[in-house]
């Protein structure tokens, strides 16, 4: 098989003459992104622990009545770090320690609030339809393992962490969710949100596992900024980010888990329309690898069983209410990419094109809630 291609940045570097490169970036990316000038030392550490590691700055214009208000986030993709089969919490211990490697380097950075990828203590097993062992990855929002791990990394780096995982709910019956835990800078847990919209496509058999998220679209006022988390699959549902900025999020992370075949070519698009449309940043996360799995299984298109997925093809990036965006991580390795934002562009961009003004909610609220009546008749005049 061939081997998987970096990315399209290291392809465009390699083939366009370096006088239009700039160009290049410039139509591509939407404007001059400029390099971030972070601490050499990271860079060395980064490279001793085999990781990438890239750095943005967005920025916005001085204005007289507010100051800028400067936050630095740090996205973390990676591949699992020991085989599927190994013993469950030897696969989560080894991810935890992998996980505090990297966010040491993002605190070397000055990062202030981290994102990793969606169910990052785990392999993305959903697609087996097998219940043991990945259900037992499954743990408390408020006191598993890995909340209380996050809690510790938050102190010590004075960090807001974002840390999706399998959250089992045995308040409520041992439901399982797919759930967002904010750990804030102080090392309190801030909350949980949960991804509200549940894959039915391809080997995503994750209604399989854990139910559709019942928290709505909550928004976390943090030390550093508004944030919310737009878990995977509900990246495809423009009202879904819609909500969390109707809400007032002016950073919304979107964790995910997805492979080449399905998704590469709607993955740039929609989390920048999204920050787009809604005047506010996005951080797109995706896993990177591919995960192999003891018993084959089919995808119920007639094909082969098979042990894997696919390739998990990471590409994290930063996206900005102007529409500019940051160059992607790599396809294939993990990595951390941080990005320095003012968050006074998000109104600055507002006040320039003004979509919520103009956004005529109140006329959708009104036919939508009309169409999802069990008499809805469409509005189509016929001739
Ligand atoms: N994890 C997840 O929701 N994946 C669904 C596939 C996709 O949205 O690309």
């Amino acid at each position: 098989m061939a081997a998987e291609l970096v990315s399209l940045e290291k392809l465009l570097e390699k083939h366009i003459p370096a006088g239009e490169l700039r160009e290049v970036w410039r139509l591509l990316y939407g404007k001059d992104i400029s390099p971030l000038d972070l601490p050499s030392s990271a860079f060395q550490a980064a490279s001793i622990r085999g990781f990438e590691l890239q750095g943005y700055g967005f920025e916005a214009a001085v204005e007289q009545t507010r100051r800028p208000r400067i936050v630095r986030v740090g996205l973390i993709q990676n591949k699992i770090q020991l085989p599927t089969s190994a013993p469950v919490t030897e696969q989560i211990s080894s991810l935890h320690k992998h996980i505090s490697d990297i966010v040491e380097v993002a605190a070397m950075c000055g990062v202030n609030i981290v994102c990793f990828q969606e169910a990052w203590t785990m392999p993305f097993a959903f697609c087996t339809r097998e219940k043991l062992p990945w259900t037992e990855f499954a743990e408390s929002a408020e006191d598993g393992i890995t909340t209380k791990f996050c809690q510790e990394l938050a102190k010590k780096h004075n960090m807001v962490i974002v840390s999706p995982i399998l959250e089992r709910d045995s308040v409520h019956g041992d439901t399982l969710w797919n759930t967002a835990v904010i750990i804030s800078n102080t090392g309190a847990v801030m909350g949980k949100t949960r991804k509200n919209h549940i894959p039915r496509v391809g080997d995503f058999n994750e209604s399989s596992y854990y139910m559709e998220g019942n928290t709505g679209h909550r928004v976390f006022q943090t030390a550093f900024g508004r944030i919310a988390v737009n878990i995977c699959y509900g990246r495809h549902h423009p009202l879904n980010w819609l909500m969390y900025s109707v809400n007032g999020a002016e950073i919304i992370f979107n964790p995910s888990a997805t492979i080449g075949e399905l998704s590469e070519s709607l993955w740039p698009i929609e989390a920048r329309n999204a920050a787009i449309a809604n005047h506010c940043f996005t951080c797109s996360i995706n896993r990177v690898g591919t995960e192999h799995f003891k018993n084959e299984f089919t995808s119920g298109d007639g094909k082969k069983a098979h042990h894997d997925f696919g390739h998990f093809y990471g590409s994290s990036y930063v996206s900005a209410p102007d529409g500019s965006r940051s160059p992607g991580l790599s396809r294939v390795s993990d990595g951390l990419l941080v990005a320095e934002m003012d968050l006074n562009l998000c109104r600055q961009t507002s006040d320039k094109w003004n979509f919520k003004m103009t956004g005529r909610y109140e006329m959708y609220a009104d036919e939508l809630t009309k169409a999802t009546q069990m008499d809805f008749k469409p509005n189509i005049v016929q001739e």
